[in-house]
């Protein structure tokens, strides 16, 4: 699903790559956990990964896009195929959680048909039934995180990248946040997540991949935190 090939990414006005030469293979349906220090690359590999940023070398692949090698007008579609959740949630203010969800089909030049079928089967699904018409602002952070995910998977993506999606938040509604990815994963969804939390990678026991000075240090199946 994800093809990563002696990619090297340096800014412009950095000392060092941020990224140097990894190599990395995620199956369709993995749940990989990219961990690591502050500044050791992770976010710079999600942005690799969603064509925010391109690679001074190296190939990516995801699906079977190239995505190093993608027409530029082809790019926003490319994004949109891909669900992202991120820790400050990123709702619409002005939106409800149902207009939200619906929002990401919208743009996909979906029907307000499908809309109406499929925005309150997801939000039932994350648990939010009976808040769909809620404002973001009407809604605690955990249950804005879940119409977030919401958000992400109704266009059912082949990929989830997830940018510390419980950072925001407290223990117990970590939790609750990281049994829905599961469940979305068991559908088939990869899922890339990058995290500090300990606690959650070493509960889920999923791969691991520990990334350290813009490298690859360690990647391990049903990894913990270290
Ligand atoms: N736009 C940029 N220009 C220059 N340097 C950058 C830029 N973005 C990131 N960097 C540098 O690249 C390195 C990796 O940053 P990155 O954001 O990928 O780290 P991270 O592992 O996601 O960190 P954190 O856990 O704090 O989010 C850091 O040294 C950072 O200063």
């Amino acid at each position: 699903m994800i093809q990563l090939e002696g990619v090297t990414k340096h800014y412009p006005r950095s000392n060092r790559p941020s990224v140097e030469d990894i190599n990395v293979f995620i199956d369709k349906g993995e749940f990989v956990f990219f961990i690591g220090p502050t500044g050791a690359g992770k976010s710079t590999i999600i942005k690799l990964l969603l064509r925010e940023e391109v690679p001074d070398k190296g190939k990516i692949a995801v699906g079977d896009i190239d995505v190093t090698k993608l027409r530029r007008w082809k790019v926003p579609a490319y994004r949109r195929s891909i669900g992202c959740v991120f820790q400050d949630f990123r709702l619409l203010p002005n939106r409800t959680a149902a207009e939200n969800v619906a929002f990401a089909l919208e743009v996909i030049g979906k029907p307000r048909s499908v809309a109406r079928r499929v925005v309150p089967e997801v939000l039932e699904l994350v648990g939010l039934g009976g808040k769909e018409h809620r404002y973001p602002h009407e809604l605690s952070g955990g249950e804005q995180q879940r119409v977030a995910v919401a958000r992400a998977f109704v266009n059912r993506p082949l990929l989830l990248l997830a940018d510390e999606p419980t950072g925001n938040l407290d223990p117990d509604t970590s939790i609750e946040i990281m049994r829905l990815l599961d469940r979305i994963s068991r559908t088939g969804t990869t899922i890339v997540m990058v995290t500090h939390d300990s606690n959650i990678v070493n509960q889920m026991r999923r791969r691991v991949i520990e990334v350290e000075n813009g490298q690859i240090v360690r990647d391990q199946s049903r990894g913990v935190y270290g």
